[in-house]
């Protein structure tokens, strides 16, 4: 397969906004991919390369003066050697050797070509949301169940993976099963109205946990072997000593628990969500530090001691972390009459918490997809939006990025639509790090607006939504305010458009 045909479907699959069309399109050229050739496909359009990083920055590639070619002739494979030896170069004379791969790559390239690998090395063409579009395309193309295909990339965590495994047939497929140390997509709730209405739902057999207002954790143990992951499945577990501390006292030999992380103040109260995320980011807690200690708090488990549990009701997957964690299990009460959830509820809010997950006892851990098993219930109502541009502000805020224009995901098409703008809840913290932190996104800029590639998630309060005839989708957020930025999110996990619409019943 020639490069040029990737590109050219990239580029159809991103003016598309049917998501038939995206599907037939990204269909039609994986059907002519060899075995080989399918994985690759698969992740470049994905926005990924197969070897992870390449280490190739802006830097490198603005020093590539070459002219383009005129003619298109670079083949799929003859690029993804050369991005093995870009990845794998190292030691004495590397950089030079990087430096001619990637000259004689670019000079075969031609304009299309150049900028859809630039495009590739800089991340720029990641998008989360094209997920599920490819996922449809793998099946469309191999013949395979959906179902099967969604399964294994929740447990592969990988669209190549799945692409190739598909190919080999529905056996392949049905037999991707758990892998300890390999992260799995976790399982998310679907927000409740109150309290009440999450009891009817799944009453009486449900436990309420407590909805810690922490990060998300995924725990892997295998003997002395221990990972942590995000909730995006970033490997973190060099930053977090502290939890695998942890997990290494467990008395078990492999298991895999789900929980949420955070830091409590003095007064046993959770510190910021900016301070468990800095975590993350920033490395070891130096010693002397027990204040920026982490916690873990676990509420699944999805395999102990070679048993895998992800097809188990929850109540069998509660019991697996009693039988070797029961001090670590989410503040949580088991089969409560309405008054007992309620008091739960209270106290979690009492003690600085977000609110109550509410959860069938019977339920499986089916990742990845908003499910009813779980409910979640907060006291307000916030929506995930993602950012595409920011004002320049004026008055007291001359000289800072404001006035944030929102996006609402398209589930169609996985676009963002624009709903409506704020610059309410920015402190000066925030407004120093979107000065900061904006330009590294941005595609492009006028006299008043930053313009950004859709890559930053915010978590939005509203008190309700209008119509409206300016904004494309019809609909606008009423009174908008800014609670926190979600670096834990992708743009794909944002709230869509008919989320908004619904507000306006
Ligand atoms: N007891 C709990 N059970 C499950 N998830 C919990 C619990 N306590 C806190 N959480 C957090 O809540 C999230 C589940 O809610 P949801 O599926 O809506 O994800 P979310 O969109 O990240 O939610 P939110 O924006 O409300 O944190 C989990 O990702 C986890 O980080």
């Amino acid at each position: 397969m020639r490069l040029i045909d990737v590109v050219q479907t990239s580029s159809d699959v991103a003016r598309d906004r049917s998501r038939t069309r995206k599907t037939e399109v990204l269909a039609g050229l994986l059907a002519t991919a060899t075995d080989a050739e399918l994985p690759i496909v698969v992740a470049w359009l994905s926005g990924e390369v197969p070897q992870g990083r390449l280490g190739v920055g802006w830097r490198s590639l603005s020093k590539l003066t070459s002219e383009p070619a005129a003619e298109p002739s670079l083949e799929v494979a003859e690029v993804d050697a050369a991005f093995g030896e870009l990845a794998s170069a190292s030691g004495p004379g590397s950089t030079t050797r990087r430096a001619d791969t990637l000259t004689a790559v670019f000079g075969a390239a031609t304009e299309p070509e150049q900028k859809f690998l630039i495009a590739l090395c800089t991340g720029e063409l990641r998008q989360g949301a094209l997920a599920g579009v490819m996922t449809d395309a793998i099946a469309t193309v191999t013949g395979e169940p959906l179902t099967a295909v969604r399964r294994a990339h929740m447990l592969t965590g990988s669209l190549p993976e799945t692409a190739a495994l598909a190919r080999f047939g529905a056996a392949a497929l049905a037999g991707v099963g758990l892998e300890v140390g390999r992260a799995v997509e976790p399982m998310l709730a679907t927000p409740a109205d109150t309290l009440d209405a999450a009891l009817d739902l799944l009453g009486p057999d449900l436990v309420v946990d407590y909805k810690l207002d922490g990060a998300r954790i995924q725990v892997h143990r295998k003997g002395s072997d221990i990972s942590v992951y995000t909730r995006t499945l970033r490997d973190v577990t060099s930053n977090v000593p502290d939890l695998v501390e942890v997990i290494a006292g467990l008395p078990c030999d492999s298991v895999i628990l789900d929980g949420e992380t955070l830091m409590l103040g003095d007064d046993g109260r959770p510190r910021s969500f900016q301070d468990t995320m800095s975590r993350f980011g920033s490395g070891p807690t130096a010693a002397g530090e027990p204040e920026r200690l982490l916690k873990p708090f676990f509420f699944d488990c999805l395999h102990l001691d070679g048993v895998d549990l992800i097809d188990r009701p929850l109540s069998e997957r509660l019991a697996a972390i009693d039988s070797i964690a029961p001090q670590l299990r989410i503040p949580a009460v088991t089969r409560p009459t309405a008054e007992e959830a309620r008091d739960h509820f209270d106290a979690a809010m009492a003690d600085g918490h977000e609110g109550v997950m509410v959860k069938s006892l019977d339920g499986l851990y089916v990742a990845g997809r908003r499910g009813k098993a779980w409910q979640k219930v907060k006291p307000t109502h916030t929506f995930d939006l993602v950012v595409l541009g920011a004002e320049w502000g004026s008055g007291r805020r001359t000289g800072w990025l404001s006035n944030l224009h929102l996006g609402a995901r398209d589930p169609e098409t996985g676009e963002l639509i624009m709903v409506g703008k704020t610059f309410k809840g920015l402190t000066d913290e925030i407004l120093r790090w979107q000065t900061e932190e904006f330009p590294k996104h941005a595609t492009h800029e006028d006299a008043h607006t930053v313009y950004l590639r859709p890559q930053i998630v915010v978590e939005i309060e509203l008190d309700g939504a209008q119509r409206s005839s300016r904004y494309p989708g019809g609909v606008a957020l009423r009174f908008a305010r800014v609670v926190r930025y979600r670096p834990d999110k992708t743009p794909d996990q944002a709230d869509s458009i008919e989320a908004i619409r619904a507000l306006l019943k």
